[in-house]
Protein backbone atom coordinates (compact mmCIF):
# COMPACT_ATOMS: atom_id res chain seq x y z
CA UNK A 1 0.00 0.00 0.00
CA UNK A 2 1.02 3.67 -0.46
CA UNK A 3 0.15 6.67 0.26
CA UNK A 4 -1.89 9.28 -1.83
CA UNK A 5 -1.67 12.96 -1.63
CA UNK A 6 -3.81 15.02 -3.20
CA UNK A 7 -1.70 17.38 -4.99
CA UNK A 8 -3.14 21.02 -5.93
CA UNK A 9 -0.58 21.35 -9.13
CA UNK A 10 -2.55 18.22 -11.38
CA UNK A 11 -5.65 18.66 -9.01
CA UNK A 12 -5.46 14.89 -8.09
CA UNK A 13 -4.75 12.51 -5.38
CA UNK A 14 -1.37 10.65 -6.61
CA UNK A 15 -0.08 8.06 -5.36
CA UNK A 16 3.63 9.55 -3.28
CA UNK A 17 6.66 8.61 -4.81
CA UNK A 18 9.67 10.83 -2.96
CA UNK A 19 12.94 11.90 -4.56
CA UNK A 20 15.14 10.06 -2.75
CA UNK A 21 13.42 6.34 -1.66
CA UNK A 22 12.70 6.49 2.37
CA UNK A 23 13.57 10.43 2.53
CA UNK A 24 11.19 13.17 2.52
CA UNK A 25 12.09 16.69 2.21
CA UNK A 26 9.30 19.42 3.57
CA UNK A 27 8.24 22.79 3.91
CA UNK A 28 5.57 24.13 5.62
CA UNK A 29 5.42 27.99 5.05
CA UNK A 30 5.05 29.48 8.73
CA UNK A 31 3.78 32.72 10.76
CA UNK A 32 4.33 36.63 9.94
CA UNK A 33 4.89 37.21 13.22
CA UNK A 34 3.72 40.29 14.17
CA UNK A 35 0.73 39.02 16.45
CA UNK A 36 -0.45 35.64 18.51
CA UNK A 37 -1.81 33.22 16.23
CA UNK A 38 -5.50 32.26 15.76
CA UNK A 39 -6.67 28.80 15.38
CA UNK A 40 -6.87 29.30 11.77
CA UNK A 41 -2.99 30.00 11.75
CA UNK A 42 -2.89 26.87 13.85
CA UNK A 43 -4.75 24.78 11.94
CA UNK A 44 -1.53 24.49 8.75
CA UNK A 45 0.72 24.17 11.61
CA UNK A 46 -1.56 21.03 13.23
CA UNK A 47 -1.90 19.53 10.00
CA UNK A 48 1.17 19.18 8.50
CA UNK A 49 2.83 18.51 11.91
CA UNK A 50 0.48 15.31 11.39
CA UNK A 51 1.27 14.62 7.98
CA UNK A 52 4.99 14.71 9.26
CA UNK A 53 4.13 12.19 11.91
CA UNK A 54 2.61 10.11 9.88
CA UNK A 55 5.04 9.93 7.34
CA UNK A 56 7.58 8.71 9.87
CA UNK A 57 5.24 5.93 11.18
CA UNK A 58 5.18 4.94 7.90
CA UNK A 59 9.09 5.06 7.92
CA UNK A 60 10.20 7.76 6.22
CA UNK A 61 13.07 9.82 7.40
CA UNK A 62 11.57 13.30 6.83
CA UNK A 63 13.18 16.59 6.78
CA UNK A 64 11.07 19.00 7.78
CA UNK A 65 11.47 22.87 7.30
CA UNK A 66 9.45 25.94 8.36
CA UNK A 67 9.89 29.42 7.94
CA UNK A 68 9.39 32.92 10.35
CA UNK A 69 8.34 36.05 8.31
CA UNK A 70 10.09 37.99 10.92
CA UNK A 71 9.96 41.21 8.52
CA UNK A 72 7.77 42.38 6.62
CA UNK A 73 4.85 45.36 5.96
CA UNK A 74 2.26 43.84 8.62
CA UNK A 75 5.54 43.68 10.90
CA UNK A 76 6.66 47.39 10.12
CA UNK A 77 3.37 48.70 10.67
CA UNK A 78 3.05 46.98 13.99
CA UNK A 79 6.20 48.05 15.32
CA UNK A 80 4.52 52.05 14.41
CA UNK A 81 1.57 51.09 16.07
CA UNK A 82 3.52 50.00 19.74
CA UNK A 83 6.47 52.11 19.24
CA UNK A 84 8.40 49.30 18.89
CA UNK A 85 11.34 47.92 16.92
CA UNK A 86 10.69 45.33 14.06
CA UNK A 87 13.05 42.79 15.85
CA UNK A 88 11.32 42.65 19.54
CA UNK A 89 7.95 42.47 18.17
CA UNK A 90 9.06 39.27 16.11
CA UNK A 91 11.14 37.76 18.85
CA UNK A 92 8.01 37.87 21.62
CA UNK A 93 5.67 36.73 19.01
CA UNK A 94 8.30 33.78 17.98
CA UNK A 95 8.42 32.86 21.57
CA UNK A 96 4.57 32.55 21.69
CA UNK A 97 4.06 30.57 18.41
CA UNK A 98 6.48 27.72 20.08
CA UNK A 99 4.57 27.91 23.11
CA UNK A 100 1.41 27.96 21.33
CA UNK A 101 2.06 24.92 19.07
CA UNK A 102 3.78 22.97 21.02
CA UNK A 103 0.96 23.00 23.36
CA UNK A 104 -0.66 21.66 20.25
CA UNK A 105 1.38 19.09 20.36
CA UNK A 106 3.39 20.33 17.76
CA UNK A 107 7.09 18.79 16.79
CA UNK A 108 9.54 21.53 16.43
CA UNK A 109 11.14 21.94 13.03
CA UNK A 110 14.49 20.61 11.69
CA UNK A 111 15.17 24.15 11.59
CA UNK A 112 13.17 27.20 11.81
CA UNK A 113 14.59 29.98 9.65
CA UNK A 114 14.09 33.93 9.66
CA UNK A 115 14.49 36.14 6.97
CA UNK A 116 16.50 38.46 8.98
CA UNK A 117 19.33 35.77 9.16
CA UNK A 118 18.44 34.54 5.66
CA UNK A 119 19.70 38.07 4.14
CA UNK A 120 22.59 36.93 2.00
CA UNK A 121 21.07 34.07 0.66
CA UNK A 122 18.15 36.00 -0.29
CA UNK A 123 20.26 38.95 -1.72
CA UNK A 124 22.07 36.51 -3.91
CA UNK A 125 19.00 34.44 -4.87
CA UNK A 126 17.86 38.05 -6.25
CA UNK A 127 21.12 38.81 -8.25
CA UNK A 128 20.77 35.75 -9.89
CA UNK A 129 17.44 36.27 -11.07
CA UNK A 130 18.40 39.62 -12.32
CA UNK A 131 21.59 38.06 -13.81
CA UNK A 132 19.15 35.28 -15.67
CA UNK A 133 16.51 38.29 -17.14
CA UNK A 134 14.35 37.32 -14.54
CA UNK A 135 14.19 40.40 -12.75
CA UNK A 136 15.19 44.50 -12.93
CA UNK A 137 16.01 47.04 -10.85
CA UNK A 138 13.56 49.87 -10.58
CA UNK A 139 14.46 53.11 -8.06
CA UNK A 140 16.21 50.64 -5.56
CA UNK A 141 13.38 48.13 -5.44
CA UNK A 142 13.47 45.02 -7.91
CA UNK A 143 10.77 43.24 -9.44
CA UNK A 144 10.31 39.91 -11.15
CA UNK A 145 8.85 39.71 -14.72
CA UNK A 146 6.31 37.56 -14.44
CA UNK A 147 5.64 37.06 -18.41
CA UNK A 148 9.25 35.65 -18.44
CA UNK A 149 8.15 32.87 -16.55
CA UNK A 150 6.01 30.52 -18.99
CA UNK A 151 4.69 28.73 -16.71
CA UNK A 152 2.55 31.40 -14.65
CA UNK A 153 -0.19 30.53 -13.31
CA UNK A 154 0.20 26.19 -13.53
CA UNK A 155 -0.04 26.20 -9.46
CA UNK A 156 -3.84 28.04 -9.41
CA UNK A 157 -4.76 26.73 -12.68
CA UNK A 158 -4.95 30.54 -14.33
CA UNK A 159 -3.52 31.78 -17.58
CA UNK A 160 -1.44 35.04 -17.13
CA UNK A 161 -3.98 36.99 -19.75
CA UNK A 162 -6.71 36.06 -16.54
CA UNK A 163 -4.84 37.58 -14.13
CA UNK A 164 -3.85 40.42 -16.01
CA UNK A 165 -7.52 41.55 -15.83
CA UNK A 166 -7.17 41.71 -12.11
CA UNK A 167 -3.70 43.02 -11.60
CA UNK A 168 -2.89 47.21 -10.59
CA UNK A 169 -0.31 48.88 -10.07
CA UNK A 170 -0.24 50.58 -6.54
CA UNK A 171 0.81 53.91 -5.56
CA UNK A 172 4.52 53.79 -4.79
CA UNK A 173 5.24 50.82 -6.89
CA UNK A 174 8.06 51.19 -9.69
CA UNK A 175 7.07 47.67 -11.92
CA UNK A 176 7.11 48.08 -15.50
CA UNK A 177 3.73 45.60 -15.87
CA UNK A 178 0.88 44.88 -13.62
CA UNK A 179 1.67 41.39 -13.67
CA UNK A 180 5.34 41.67 -11.76
CA UNK A 181 5.90 41.62 -8.32
CA UNK A 182 8.48 42.92 -5.87
CA UNK A 183 11.83 40.64 -4.76
CA UNK A 184 13.07 43.61 -3.17
CA UNK A 185 11.65 47.24 -1.56
CA UNK A 186 13.46 50.04 -1.06
CA UNK A 187 13.55 51.31 2.81
CA UNK A 188 11.38 54.31 3.16
CA UNK A 189 12.84 57.19 5.70
CA UNK A 190 12.96 55.36 9.08
CA UNK A 191 12.28 52.10 8.11
CA UNK A 192 14.41 48.74 9.08
CA UNK A 193 16.42 48.16 6.29
CA UNK A 194 19.48 45.87 4.69
CA UNK A 195 22.15 47.10 2.63
CA UNK A 196 21.92 45.63 -1.08
CA UNK A 197 23.30 45.85 -4.46
CA UNK A 198 20.10 47.92 -5.34
CA UNK A 199 20.37 50.33 -1.88
CA UNK A 200 18.91 49.67 1.32
CA UNK A 201 15.91 47.74 1.70
CA UNK A 202 14.17 44.13 2.95
CA UNK A 203 12.86 41.60 0.78
CA UNK A 204 9.13 40.82 -0.73
CA UNK A 205 7.51 38.28 0.80
CA UNK A 206 7.90 35.19 -1.87
CA UNK A 207 11.50 35.09 -2.23
CA UNK A 208 12.41 34.20 1.61
CA UNK A 209 10.34 30.96 1.05
CA UNK A 210 12.63 29.93 -2.25
CA UNK A 211 15.72 30.91 -0.69
CA UNK A 212 15.22 28.87 2.46
CA UNK A 213 13.88 25.79 0.54
CA UNK A 214 17.29 26.12 -1.53
CA UNK A 215 19.62 26.20 1.02
CA UNK A 216 17.55 23.57 3.84
CA UNK A 217 16.49 21.21 1.30
CA UNK A 218 17.72 21.95 -2.51
CA UNK A 219 16.50 22.64 -5.98
CA UNK A 220 13.79 20.34 -5.69
CA UNK A 221 11.46 19.49 -2.78
CA UNK A 222 9.03 16.72 -2.13
CA UNK A 223 6.62 18.52 -0.47
CA UNK A 224 5.34 22.10 0.03
CA UNK A 225 2.52 22.79 2.27
CA UNK A 226 0.65 26.12 3.76
CA UNK A 227 -2.92 27.52 3.75
CA UNK A 228 -5.25 27.28 0.75
CA UNK A 229 -4.89 30.94 0.39
CA UNK A 230 -1.28 30.78 0.20
CA UNK A 231 -1.37 29.26 -3.55
CA UNK A 232 -2.27 32.52 -4.91
CA UNK A 233 0.04 34.71 -5.62
CA UNK A 234 2.35 33.22 -2.87
CA UNK A 235 3.15 29.31 -4.21
CA UNK A 236 2.70 30.85 -7.53
CA UNK A 237 5.19 33.26 -7.14
CA UNK A 238 7.78 31.13 -5.49
CA UNK A 239 7.61 28.13 -8.03
CA UNK A 240 8.52 31.01 -10.64
CA UNK A 241 11.13 32.59 -8.76
CA UNK A 242 12.57 28.90 -7.88
CA UNK A 243 12.04 27.38 -11.55
CA UNK A 244 13.36 30.14 -13.17
CA UNK A 245 16.86 30.29 -10.88
CA UNK A 246 17.54 26.28 -11.22
CA UNK A 247 15.35 25.17 -14.26
CA UNK A 248 14.30 22.32 -12.49
CA UNK A 249 11.11 21.61 -10.60
CA UNK A 250 10.63 23.21 -7.40
CA UNK A 251 8.34 21.03 -5.28
CA UNK A 252 6.89 18.21 -6.27
CA UNK A 253 3.24 17.59 -4.22
CA UNK A 254 1.61 20.83 -3.16
CA UNK A 255 -0.84 20.32 -0.24
CA UNK A 256 -3.08 23.57 0.86
CA UNK A 257 -5.65 22.78 4.36
CA UNK A 258 -9.08 24.76 3.89
CA UNK A 259 -9.76 27.46 6.33
CA UNK A 260 -11.14 27.40 9.81
CA UNK A 261 -14.15 29.87 9.32
CA UNK A 262 -16.67 31.72 11.62
CA UNK A 263 -20.21 31.65 10.49
CA UNK A 264 -18.51 31.26 7.25
CA UNK A 265 -16.22 33.68 6.79
CA UNK A 266 -12.88 32.86 6.78
CA UNK A 267 -11.22 33.01 10.29
CA UNK A 268 -8.68 36.46 9.55
CA UNK A 269 -6.86 39.01 11.71
CA UNK A 270 -7.85 41.62 8.75
CA UNK A 271 -11.46 40.79 9.56
CA UNK A 272 -11.29 40.85 13.18
CA UNK A 273 -13.13 37.40 13.90
CA UNK A 274 -10.86 35.80 15.62
CA UNK A 275 -10.43 33.50 18.37
CA UNK A 276 -6.02 33.37 19.40
CA UNK A 277 -4.57 29.78 20.75
CA UNK A 278 -2.99 31.63 23.57
CA UNK A 279 -6.63 32.63 24.86
CA UNK A 280 -8.49 29.07 23.86
CA UNK A 281 -5.80 27.03 25.30
CA UNK A 282 -6.22 28.80 28.88
CA UNK A 283 -9.73 27.77 29.34
CA UNK A 284 -9.47 23.93 26.75
CA UNK A 285 -7.11 21.25 26.85
CA UNK A 286 -4.91 22.11 23.91
CA UNK A 287 -5.65 18.14 22.94
CA UNK A 288 -8.95 18.91 22.41
CA UNK A 289 -8.26 21.59 20.07
CA UNK A 290 -6.21 19.92 17.96
CA UNK A 291 -8.72 16.71 18.20
CA UNK A 292 -10.82 19.05 16.83
CA UNK A 293 -9.01 20.00 13.97
CA UNK A 294 -8.10 16.40 13.32
CA UNK A 295 -11.54 15.68 12.92
CA UNK A 296 -12.45 17.12 9.76
CA UNK A 297 -10.38 15.91 6.53
CA UNK A 298 -7.59 18.64 6.04
CA UNK A 299 -9.20 20.06 3.15
CA UNK A 300 -12.48 20.97 4.12
CA UNK A 301 -13.31 23.67 5.57
CA UNK A 302 -14.45 24.27 9.29
CA UNK A 303 -16.86 26.34 10.69
CA UNK A 304 -15.86 26.91 14.12
CA UNK A 305 -17.82 27.98 17.23
CA UNK A 306 -17.64 26.92 20.95
CA UNK A 307 -20.48 24.25 21.16
CA UNK A 308 -18.45 22.09 18.55
CA UNK A 309 -15.42 22.73 20.57
CA UNK A 310 -17.44 21.58 24.00
CA UNK A 311 -19.07 18.52 21.56
CA UNK A 312 -15.46 17.36 20.56
CA UNK A 313 -14.24 17.56 24.27
CA UNK A 314 -17.17 14.86 25.33
CA UNK A 315 -16.33 12.54 22.14
CA UNK A 316 -12.34 12.60 23.37
CA UNK A 317 -13.02 12.35 26.98
CA UNK A 318 -15.18 9.34 25.59
CA UNK A 319 -11.83 7.92 23.89
CA UNK A 320 -9.59 8.84 26.93
CA UNK A 321 -11.98 6.59 29.21
CA UNK A 322 -11.92 3.72 27.43
CA UNK A 323 -8.04 3.85 27.70
CA UNK A 324 -8.02 4.78 31.49
CA UNK A 325 -10.57 1.64 31.81
CA UNK A 326 -7.79 -0.37 30.25
CA UNK A 327 -5.47 0.35 32.15
CA UNK A 328 -7.53 0.01 35.57
CA UNK A 329 -7.85 -3.41 34.07
CA UNK A 330 -4.81 -4.51 33.92
CA UNK A 331 -3.70 -5.64 37.62
CA UNK A 332 -6.83 -7.73 37.50
CA UNK A 333 -6.08 -9.91 34.43
CA UNK A 334 -4.96 -13.16 34.17
CA UNK A 335 -2.51 -14.43 31.65
CA UNK A 336 -3.65 -16.27 29.03
CA UNK A 337 -7.58 -16.69 27.41
CA UNK A 338 -9.03 -18.69 24.98
CA UNK A 339 -10.06 -16.55 23.01
CA UNK A 340 -7.36 -13.97 22.69
CA UNK A 341 -6.20 -14.36 19.02
CA UNK A 342 -9.73 -13.09 17.66
CA UNK A 343 -9.56 -9.76 19.89
CA UNK A 344 -6.11 -9.30 18.50
CA UNK A 345 -7.10 -10.11 15.02
CA UNK A 346 -9.36 -7.37 15.51
CA UNK A 347 -7.07 -4.76 17.13
CA UNK A 348 -4.78 -5.54 14.36
CA UNK A 349 -7.49 -4.99 11.67
CA UNK A 350 -8.71 -1.73 13.45
CA UNK A 351 -4.88 -0.57 13.06
CA UNK A 352 -5.23 -1.75 9.31
CA UNK A 353 -8.01 0.28 8.74
CA UNK A 354 -6.26 3.53 10.66
CA UNK A 355 -3.67 3.18 7.85
CA UNK A 356 -6.10 2.91 5.32
CA UNK A 357 -7.68 6.00 6.01
CA UNK A 358 -4.33 7.89 6.49
CA UNK A 359 -2.47 6.28 3.02
CA UNK A 360 -5.57 8.10 1.35
CA UNK A 361 -4.68 11.57 1.69
CA UNK A 362 -4.37 11.71 5.36
CA UNK A 363 -8.12 11.54 5.96
CA UNK A 364 -8.13 11.80 9.90
CA UNK A 365 -11.66 12.31 9.80
CA UNK A 366 -11.90 8.64 9.14
CA UNK A 367 -8.65 7.94 11.15
CA UNK A 368 -10.05 9.49 14.34
CA UNK A 369 -13.96 7.18 13.48
CA UNK A 370 -11.30 4.31 13.79
CA UNK A 371 -10.01 5.34 17.03
CA UNK A 372 -14.15 5.31 17.97
CA UNK A 373 -14.05 1.52 16.77
CA UNK A 374 -11.46 1.14 18.96
CA UNK A 375 -12.71 2.36 21.90
CA UNK A 376 -15.88 0.72 21.47
CA UNK A 377 -13.85 -2.78 20.55
CA UNK A 378 -11.60 -2.38 23.96
CA UNK A 379 -15.59 -1.18 26.17
CA UNK A 380 -17.00 -4.62 24.43
CA UNK A 381 -14.03 -6.57 25.71
CA UNK A 382 -14.31 -5.09 28.86
CA UNK A 383 -17.33 -6.70 29.49
CA UNK A 384 -15.98 -10.17 29.26
CA UNK A 385 -15.66 -12.31 32.47
CA UNK A 386 -11.81 -12.82 31.92
CA UNK A 387 -9.87 -10.33 30.18
CA UNK A 388 -6.29 -11.29 29.63
CA UNK A 389 -2.96 -8.70 30.46
CA UNK A 390 -1.91 -9.90 26.82
CA UNK A 391 -4.77 -8.18 25.00
CA UNK A 392 -5.69 -5.31 27.34
CA UNK A 393 -2.21 -4.29 26.71
CA UNK A 394 -2.55 -4.61 22.91
CA UNK A 395 -5.92 -2.12 23.78
CA UNK A 396 -3.90 0.04 25.17
CA UNK A 397 -0.44 0.04 22.93
CA UNK A 398 -2.86 0.25 19.92
CA UNK A 399 -4.45 3.86 21.44
CA UNK A 400 -0.55 4.62 22.51
CA UNK A 401 0.45 4.20 18.89
CA UNK A 402 -2.51 5.66 17.11
CA UNK A 403 -2.72 8.85 19.36
CA UNK A 404 1.34 9.46 19.09
CA UNK A 405 1.01 9.15 15.32
CA UNK A 406 -2.24 12.13 15.48
CA UNK A 407 0.29 14.03 17.73
CA UNK A 408 -2.12 13.41 20.86
CA UNK A 409 -1.47 12.25 24.10
CA UNK A 410 -2.75 9.31 26.24
CA UNK A 411 -0.46 10.42 29.55
CA UNK A 412 -0.98 13.17 31.05
CA UNK A 413 2.12 15.57 30.56
CA UNK A 414 5.16 14.66 28.95
CA UNK A 415 8.05 13.83 31.30
CA UNK A 416 11.04 15.95 31.95
CA UNK A 417 14.23 15.41 30.77
CA UNK A 418 15.18 14.79 34.87
CA UNK A 419 12.32 12.34 35.18
CA UNK A 420 13.33 10.22 32.47
CA UNK A 421 17.02 9.81 33.87
CA UNK A 422 15.35 8.93 37.01
CA UNK A 423 13.15 6.34 35.78
CA UNK A 424 16.35 4.97 33.86
CA UNK A 425 17.93 4.98 37.05
CA UNK A 426 15.29 2.68 38.61
CA UNK A 427 15.55 0.32 35.71
CA UNK A 428 19.15 -0.10 36.14
CA UNK A 429 18.75 -0.86 40.00
CA UNK A 430 15.36 -2.92 38.66
CA UNK A 431 18.45 -5.03 36.76
CA UNK A 432 20.82 -4.88 39.32
CA UNK A 433 18.40 -6.71 41.86
CA UNK A 434 17.76 -9.16 39.08
CA UNK A 435 14.27 -7.47 38.75
CA UNK A 436 12.84 -8.01 35.34
CA UNK A 437 9.15 -7.80 35.67
CA UNK A 438 10.12 -3.91 37.06
CA UNK A 439 12.43 -3.35 34.52
CA UNK A 440 10.68 -3.94 31.75
CA UNK A 441 7.54 -2.36 33.30
CA UNK A 442 9.84 0.94 33.80
CA UNK A 443 10.72 0.34 29.78
CA UNK A 444 7.11 0.08 28.71
CA UNK A 445 5.95 3.06 30.42
CA UNK A 446 8.72 5.15 28.88
CA UNK A 447 7.75 3.68 25.77
CA UNK A 448 4.38 4.62 26.10
CA UNK A 449 5.37 7.66 26.66
CA UNK A 450 7.27 8.06 23.56
CA UNK A 451 11.13 7.46 25.07
CA UNK A 452 12.72 5.03 23.23
CA UNK A 453 15.67 3.39 25.41
CA UNK A 454 18.63 1.92 23.75
CA UNK A 455 20.82 -0.49 26.51
CA UNK A 456 24.59 -0.09 24.82
CA UNK A 457 28.07 -1.37 26.21
CA UNK A 458 28.26 2.36 27.58
CA UNK A 459 25.20 2.21 28.97
CA UNK A 460 21.50 3.29 28.50
CA UNK A 461 20.62 5.76 25.97
CA UNK A 462 17.27 7.51 25.08
CA UNK A 463 15.41 9.41 22.82
CA UNK A 464 11.81 10.91 22.40
CA UNK A 465 10.38 8.98 19.73
N1 LIG B 1 -8.76 30.98 8.72
C1 LIG B 1 -7.75 30.21 8.38
N2 LIG B 1 -7.91 28.89 8.25
C2 LIG B 1 -6.89 28.08 7.92
N3 LIG B 1 -5.63 28.51 7.70
C3 LIG B 1 -5.39 29.83 7.81
C4 LIG B 1 -6.44 30.75 8.15
N4 LIG B 1 -5.90 32.00 8.20
C5 LIG B 1 -4.58 31.88 7.90
N5 LIG B 1 -4.27 30.59 7.67
C6 LIG B 1 -2.94 30.04 7.39
O1 LIG B 1 -2.11 30.35 8.50
C7 LIG B 1 -0.73 30.33 8.07
C8 LIG B 1 0.02 31.49 8.69
O2 LIG B 1 -0.27 32.64 7.95
P1 LIG B 1 0.08 34.13 8.29
O3 LIG B 1 0.90 34.27 9.50
O4 LIG B 1 0.54 34.73 7.01
O5 LIG B 1 -1.37 34.57 8.68
P2 LIG B 1 -2.15 35.77 8.20
O6 LIG B 1 -2.40 35.62 6.72
O7 LIG B 1 -1.48 37.00 8.70
O8 LIG B 1 -3.47 35.57 8.99
P3 LIG B 1 -4.76 36.37 8.69
O9 LIG B 1 -5.38 35.62 7.52
O10 LIG B 1 -5.54 36.28 9.94
O11 LIG B 1 -4.34 37.76 8.34
C9 LIG B 1 -0.78 30.32 6.54
O12 LIG B 1 -0.50 29.00 6.09
C10 LIG B 1 -2.21 30.68 6.23
O13 LIG B 1 -2.64 30.12 5.02
ZN1 LIG C 1 6.20 30.41 1.60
Amino acid sequence: MTIRIYNTLTRQKEEFIPLEEGKVKMYVCGPTVYNYIHIGNARPAIVFDTVRRYLEFRGYDVRFISNFTDVDDKLIRAAKELGEEVPAIAERFINAYFEDVSALGCKKADAHPRVTETMDLIIEFISSLIEKGFAYESGGDVYYRTREFGEYGKLSHQSIDELKIGARIQVGEKKKDAMDFALWKAAKEGEISWESPWGKGRPGWHIECSAMAREYLGDTIDIHAGGQDLAFPHHENEIAQSEALTGKTFARYWMHNGYINIDNEKMSKSLGNFVLVHDIIKKHDPQVLRFFMLSVHYRNPINYNEELLENTKAAFERLMTSYQNLNHRLGASANLADNDTEWIEKISELKRQFIEAMDDDFNTANAVSVLFELSKLANLYLLEKNTSEKVIKMFASQFEELFNVLGLTTGGEDLLDEEVEELIEQRIRARKDRNFALSDEIRDKLKSMNIILEDTAQGTRWKRG
